[in-house]
């Protein structure tokens, strides 16, 4: 079985470890306040796109994150490359913004089955960026937190792309889906995350999931909805490894320090 790396060196202000592997990432924004790193990540993204209102919390709140800066120079700057969503949210001033601004707008009122966030994974997996010898690994904001039939609707995404490397994030935390496919090794960013964390079968039960590197690794252990899942555990080590059943979705805390806009400000 093969083994899949993880690493959250996207949240590094400089990116060595993404400098060596050739990571490359997309941002998806999504209707909920920016996290403190939101400027990193967008400096990081090749591909940056906003889900409908996303494109509301860019226009709204990126200047915040610079009060000494002209506002209309940071809209200009943080220009996202595509907006796409049923466009129920974004307001019409920012649309006619960054239509002006030259940014890809993408209305998909029609489809009222799958969310915008949906939407915007479509659009990346299709994009020419998104090449098959370096698939782009997808990052979106504002995906925890909120309302809970948005959070759900944002793991089923983890689900319905399971051959994605997608990682949803709050300001507090981020989850990723550990497929079954392959064993997991997780490098840890102490200095940026942890040291809660935890591994949920949300999908299906898993007879058997197997760890090292936390402080209640599991042995063959079952986990399953009503009976044990592993929750508020803590990390030990450097490098955690997983293998599973079943999918399992990994969570870690996000550190406050160290991630606000003086500590990479180029
Ligand atoms: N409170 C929230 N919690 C988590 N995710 C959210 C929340 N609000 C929005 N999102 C995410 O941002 C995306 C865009 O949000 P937006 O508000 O434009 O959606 P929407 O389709 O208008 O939602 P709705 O009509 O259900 O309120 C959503 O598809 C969802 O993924
Ligand atoms: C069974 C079922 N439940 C809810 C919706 C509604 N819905 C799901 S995604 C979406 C778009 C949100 O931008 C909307 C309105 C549906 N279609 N089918």
């Amino acid at each position: 079985m093969d083994v899949m790396l993880h690493s959250s060196s996207f949240l590094l202000p400089s990116n060595p470890v993404d400098d060596t592997t050739g990571t490359r990432y997309a941002l998806i924004v999504l209707n909920q306040s920016l996290p403190r790193f939101a400027p990193l990540l967008w400096e990081h993204a090749k591909l940056r796109l906003c889900a409908d209102g996303g494109a509301n919390r860019i226009y709204d709140e990126l200047p915040l994150f610079f009060p000494h800066e002209d506002a209309l120079a940071i809209r200009n700057r943080y220009k996202p490359d595509v907006i796409k969503g049923d466009m129920d949210s974004i307001r019409r001033d920012v649309l006619d913004f960054y239509v002006n601004l030259g940014t890809k707008v993408i209305d998909e009122s029609q489809d009222q089955d799958t969310t915008d966030l949906d939407k915007c994974i479509l659009y990346i997996r299709d994009s020419t960026l998104n090449q098959e010898s370096s698939r782009l690994h997808i990052l979106a904001t504002g995906a925890l937190g909120g309302r809970f039939d948005h959070e759900a609707g944002n793991i089923n995404v983890l689900y319905r792309y399971p051959d994605t490397r997608i990682v949803l994030l709050s300001d507090d935390c981020l989850i990723q889906l550990l497929p079954k496919s392959h064993r997991h090794e997780i490098h840890i960013q102490s200095s940026l995350e942890g040291p809660h964390c935890g591994l949920i079968p949300i999908g299906t039960p898993s007879a058997k999931t197997t760890t090292s590197g936390l402080k209640w690794d599991l042995a063959n252990t079952e986990m399953r909805f009503g009976g044990l899942i592993s929750t508020s555990n803590l990390v030990k080590e450097e490098k955690i490894t997983v293998e599973s059943d079943s999918d399992l979705l990994w969570t870690i805390s996000i550190k406050k320090t160290g991630l606000s806009i003086e500590d990479h400000t180029p």
